[in-house]
């Protein structure tokens, strides 16, 4: 370990040296912590990163000035469309992908270091439950996704396969995720095939390019956004450990969406079939401010285009069929193959540029006083995952119905939307379809079948398109009372 004076010598060279202000007065245990934490920091990268934060926060704030004329949509030629492709080619997508998953090439991993800050808990959000009647937490949800679909894909091709689980977390998250993961035996996976690992933690900064002290002893630290993936990739030698398993395609998901398709055959082998090295999954967005980044053309190149950097006049702007120009929403669900990521992680992720958030950010005053700030008083800079788009060979966008993929949990239930409520409605209305397409019946409250499918559950057809009808006519062997499903409505029908 670095003693005292080393450390204090590379802040120097940081501008930083303030950092081991209260140095002197901490017992032991706390002030080798702090020096602990100080030591990995590269003098030259910190004092850059110092620096390059106060100069991004001193830009006047909103998008770039002429961003407007430098944007266009994608071109149709780069969009699929799991909802307006016949069945035949659909079909041959989702074979294509569970091929593939068969062949043990396709991997999922999780983006989940965040903080879950707007959630308003402390710990990871992949163990929140939003009130299931099952008690079922995100991350169950998700690892029965990738065994099903492993039992789907190993049903068709008679072999037995595996969908390795990367899990990238962070300081925050890793232990808590570990500890759970631990305590509720991996979810039935098999511990080999999850693999943790950490994303990489930076100094937030205030205005005039000092990093802050959280407490005597800690400095603020935040992680290095979802863009932080490629250099964690890099550190952890992720891609090492996917090419000894034969992994070529990875499905790049965040934790928060309780839709989120794990490994989804369809947008595996639509990617796959048409040769994309990269590939990000969109819906419609619903109003102009949703806060979500829009896939678009900035000067020519596929891009995503961040709602906090977006202005209100582009987010409205209307294409001549009235729609929204720029509407196909992130959700946050990206292919990449192994050999992108490659390339990124080796050549480009130097050029990602960070983006600036302004927060309010914890510290001690000149006298060693906690102080909570009332308004923003720091910067935190993070990479984001999409960022990479830009450097694809042959980049394609996919879009799906939010009603069966896009539900995410960002907000407590003070909210109106996005929030643990209109999650739980989401995923039951979907078991709800899936059930009523297995042919199951749904009893109202005094046992008496319900014939109609109220219409604010409507169930999709296979072509994808709204249909109320096109699976309720079915019937069968299953009967399921709508009291297991708290709620969805259990009266009559409301057509
Ligand atoms: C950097 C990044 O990945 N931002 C994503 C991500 O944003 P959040 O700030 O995590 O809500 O998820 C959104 C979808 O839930 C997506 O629209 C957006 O572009």
């Amino acid at each position: 370990m670095a003693s005292e004076r080393d450390v204090r010598a590379r802040l120097q060279r940081a501008g930083q040296e303030h950092l081991l202000r209260f140095c002197a007065e901490l017992a032991p245990g706390p002030r080798a912590a702090l020096l602990a934490e100080l030591e990995p920091l590269e003098p030259e990268a910190l004092r850059e990163h110092c620096r390059s934060a106060a100069a991004a926060c001193a830009r006047p704030p909103g998008p770039p000035p002429g961003l407007a004329t430098r944007l266009r949509p994608l071109p149709p030629e780069r969009v699929g469309s799991a909802s307006r492709s016949d069945p035949e080619t659909r079909r041959l997508w989702e074979e294509e992908g569970f091929h593939q998953i068969a062949l043990n090439k396709v991997a999922v991993l999780l983006l989940a270091g965040g903080q879950g800050t707007r959630l308003g808990v402390t710990y990871p959000k992949g163990m929140y439950q939003v009130g299931l009647p099952s008690q079922k937490t995100l991350y169950q949800l998700q690892a029965e996704r990738i065994r099903r679909v492993e039992q789907l894909a190993g049903e068709r091709h008679g072999t037995r396969c595996t969908v390795p689980w990367y899990i990238m977390t962070s300081e925050f998250t890793l232990g808590p995720t570990a500890e759970f993961f631990k305590e509720n035996d991996f979810f039935h996976l098999d511990p080999n095939n999850v693999i943790m690992f950490e994303q990489r933690m930076l100094p937030a900064v205030t205005f005039d390019g000092r990093a802050i002290l959280e407490r005597k002893d800690k400095v603020a630290m935040a992680p290095d956004g979802n863009g932080g993936l490629y250099r964690a990739l890099a550190d952890h030698r992720i891609l090492e450990d996917m090419e000894r398993r034969g992994v070529e395609f990875v499905h790049v998901y965040c934790v928060d969406n309780i839709l989120v398709r794990l490994a989804d055959p369809v947008f595996i082998g639509f990617c796959v079939l048409r040769g994309a090295d990269c590939g990000a999954k969109v819906v419609e967005k619903a109003y102009p401010e949703e806060p979500v980044g829009v896939v678009c053309l900035v000067d020519g190149v596929p891009q995503v285009v961040e709602y906090s950097e977006i202005s209100p006049e582009i987010a409205q702007l209307r294409a001549p069929d009235g729609g929204l120009l720029y509407n196909a929403g992130n959700i946050c669900n990206h292919f990449f193959t192994r050999g992108f990521l490659q390339m990124v992680t080796r050549e480009f992720e130097p050029l990602l540029k960070p983006h600036v958030a302004v927060k309010k950010v914890p510290y001690v005053d000149e006298e060693g006083n906690p102080v909570k700030p009332l308004k923003p008083n720091g910067i935190k800079m993070e990479k984001f995952v999409f960022d990479v788009f830009q450097f694809a060979k042959n980049f394609v966008a996919f879009e799906v119905l939010r009603e069966e993929e896009f539900s995410p949990l960002k907000n407590a239930d003070s909210a109106d939307r996005d929030n643990p409520s209109t999650t739980r409605r989401a995923l039951l209305a979907q078991h709800y379809r899936w059930a009523l397409q297995a042919g199951a019946h749904f009893l109202d409250a005094h046992g008496a079948q319900l014939t109609e499918l109220p219409r604010v559950w409507r169930c999709t057809c296979e072509a994808g398109r709204s249909s109320p009808r096109s699976s309720w006519t079915r019937t069968g062997p299953g009967r399921c009372s709508p009291d297991s499903l708290p709620d969805l409505p259990t009266r009559g029908p409301q057509h």
